[in-house]
């Protein structure tokens, strides 16, 4: 619902969610090429020699035909001719090769970037889009842009340069002619551009309404067993097709465009022909132009009609290719984590940046601090508000509170997940924001509420965040998230595979898998948020045993429902609608809160007490 409201929020996205402003798509696509430009001038080169070795042709062919009328011996001339053929051949081999590598290279290049800057970006950014979406600009955008832009870009170039230099020849010839020519020809011209124009636009909108039907399949796809479970297969299935059928149909309205531009084009050249020959005529009959040069003008206008037909089917290409750069652009503006430094949406009362510099600290310091921090997702909708705690450097703190009071949130803002506001979180006396995210990560660990497991195997999964940890390190966790003896039951232990994300693991395994990760990098402080709610009793008093050891040697901040970990708390936390109300030991608590009072009474689950830990 929050990503919902993000993405519905739409005009107005906040700063640490917006993209910088977007260039013109040819711009961008100038930029994507710059790197490759060697590449495409060596494809127009190579495109030039070959016209050259083309162009010959006519007038060897004509000594050849000379010297076979007047029975002379020709095998020089034929030799000649031979390897005029095989170099316009290998020529437009190598360029139709070194485009095509070029634009391969142009893809592998764009899609990289994105893919680095997709994994970098921030969570705002991500939640303002549909996976789906994102999915085809990548894939299916980037592919567009190989044959759209390098093949039309070096196809315009060429064409251009021939057209050009016919013209001059022509000019040469007869001004007054050739400048009736170029008039006619850019009338013409008119007509093809503004249908290149509608391709671009329909080309986007085609492309636009196949991530929506990708972002449809997706999410059909992540929730099959709900979708069966609710009976829902025929809605869903429905759904999906209606979306491809709009693809369909705008994929359609480019296709016909297409369809329309080379007749266009076409006509435009027909006709200036014609208006060329009349005005012609008109010259040679008032002694203007003899018989030979207007014949020689017209055969130059006849060399021009491939040429511009080329250059009218690369216009609307490109136009395609323009398509997929503007939104392919979207991707590569995503607003990125380390760009993020100012809160996603300041709440009143705005917080105040920190007015002295953070103290030095003491071995005897806190650890965390949290200095009213005031934080909320939309503008006006605060979340936290005020929110002050101590988080030692050993010893378990406990936070509790009703649903929605912004725990998870917390833990978002401690391990910047969204960006707090300046100095409102500390570790060490350091702002977290000037802490690099990667430094700050690898010292705070979280665990979140539903983490997730990755395709492949338990170890791959465990030294996730840490893949060279030493194979002790690696050990120590796995004991310490009580999966030991689960995993040492396993036929292939550690390297069991998992499935899909984590499919063939019970909902309480894949949440030690994911403290056994956290634990593996060494964090000075450790957040579990709700871990413990898919454990049954048994897995929960190991896994209680467990944290309170590892509570020995670091810091864990534990949101926590069940009565058992919050018991066992040295200092807990009450939070409610993002103030803290209380704090203390669980004693103190009981006695002075109510809110606390009642949470024990009704809301936390109490797990039958277990006379040694065990492990599942
Ligand atoms: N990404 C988000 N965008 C907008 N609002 C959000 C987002 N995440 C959480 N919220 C809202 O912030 C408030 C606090 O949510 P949070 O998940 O921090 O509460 P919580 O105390 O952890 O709840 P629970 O115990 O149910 O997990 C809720 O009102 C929630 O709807």
């Amino acid at each position: 619902m929050a990503e919902r409201a993000l993405r519905d929020r739409g005009g107005e996205p906040a700063a640490a969610t917006a993209a910088p402003p977007a260039a013109g798509p040819l711009r961008v696509t100038m930029r994507l090429l710059r790197p490759h430009r060697l590449g495409l001038a060596l494809a127009v080169l190579l495109g030039l020699l070959g016209s050259a070795a083309a162009l010959v042709q006519p007038i060897v062919i004509g000594q050849l035909v000379g010297q076979l009328t007047a029975q002379r011996f020709a095998v020089g001339t034929l030799l000649v001719l031979i390897t005029l053929f095989v170099t316009e051949a290998t020529l437009a081999g190598l360029q139709s090769y070194i485009i095509g590598r070029t634009g391969t290279h142009v893809v592998l290049t764009v899609r990289r970037t994105i893919v680095t800057r997709l994994v970098r970006a921030t969570l705002p950014a991500h939640w303002l889009h549909r996976r789906g979406d994102l999915f085809t600009r990548l894939v299916a955008d980037t592919s567009l842009l190989r044959t759209a832009l390098t093949q039309s870009m070096a196809v315009l170039f060429l064409t251009g340069i021939t057209v050009a230099a016919t013209v001059v020849l022509m000019a040469v010839i007869d001004p007054v002619l050739s400048l009736t020519a170029l008039v006619c020809v850019l009338v013409a011209a008119s007509g093809s551009v503004a249908l290149a124009r509608r391709i671009r636009i329909a080309t986007e909108d085609t492309q636009s309404r196949v991530g929506e039907l990708g972002s449809d399949l997706q999410r059909a796809l992540a929730a099959v067993t709900t979708i069966k479970l609710s009976r829902a297969e025929q809605r869903e299935a429905d759904r999906v097709n209606e979306r491809a059928a709009a693809a369909h149909h705008a994929g359609m309205r480019t296709v016909r465009l297409n369809a329309l531009l080379a007749p266009t084009a076409d006509a435009g050249v027909q006709g200036s022909f014609a208006v060329v020959f009349a005005v012609g005529a008109v010259r040679m009959g008032s002694g203007a132009l003899t018989i030979g040069e207007f014949a020689t003008f017209l055969l130059y206008l006849f060399y021009l009609i491939a040429p511009l037909v080329s250059f009218f089917a690369a216009m609307g290409q490109l136009q395609q290719g323009l398509a997929s750069v503007s939104r392919i652009d979207l991707l590569l503006r995503f607003p990125q984590e380390d760009d993020a430094t100012v809160p996603v949406a300041p709440v009143s009362p705005a917080p105040a940046p920190p007015a002295t510099p953070a103290p030095p600290t003491t071995p005897h310091a806190p650890l965390l601090r949290v200095r009213d921090l005031h934080f909320g997702y939309l503008p006006d909708r605060p979340v936290l508000r005020g929110v002050s705690l101590d988080v030692p450097r050993q010893g378990l703190v406990a936070i509790v509170g009703p649903s929605g009071s912004g725990k998870s949130t917390l833990f978002g803002l401690l391990t910047r997940l969204w960006e707090p506001p300046p100095g409102s979180v500390l570790l060490d006396g350091t702002d977290v924001r000037e802490i690099p995210l990667d430094t700050l990560r690898s010292r705070i660990g979280f665990v979140e509420q539903e983490s997730r497991v990755m395709d492949g195997t338990i170890e791959e999964n465990i030294r996730y965040a840490e893949p060279d940890a030493p194979a002790d390190r690696v050990a120590e966790a796995v004991a310490q998230a009580s999966l030991r003896d689960w995993v040492d039951a396993l036929p292939d232990g550690l390297g069991t595979a998992v499935g899909e994300e984590g499919r063939t693991l019970s909902g309480g395994q894949r949440q030690r898998i994911a403290i056994a990760r956290m634990l593996v990098p060494d964090p000075d402080v450790l957040l579990l948020d709700e871990v413990t709610s898919q454990l049954d009793a048994e897995a929960e008093f190991a896994l209680r045993s467990a944290v309170a050891e590892i509570a020995e040697r670091r810091a864990v901040v534990a949101v926590a429902h069940r009565l058992s970990t919050v018991v066992q708390a040295d200092h807990i936390v009450v939070l409610e609608k993002g103030v803290v109300r209380a704090q203390g030991t669980h004693a103190h608590l009981l006695a002075t809160d109510a809110l606390y009072e009642r949470l024990v009474r009704t809301q936390f689950t109490a797990v039958p007490a277990l006379s040694a830990p065990t492990a599942s």
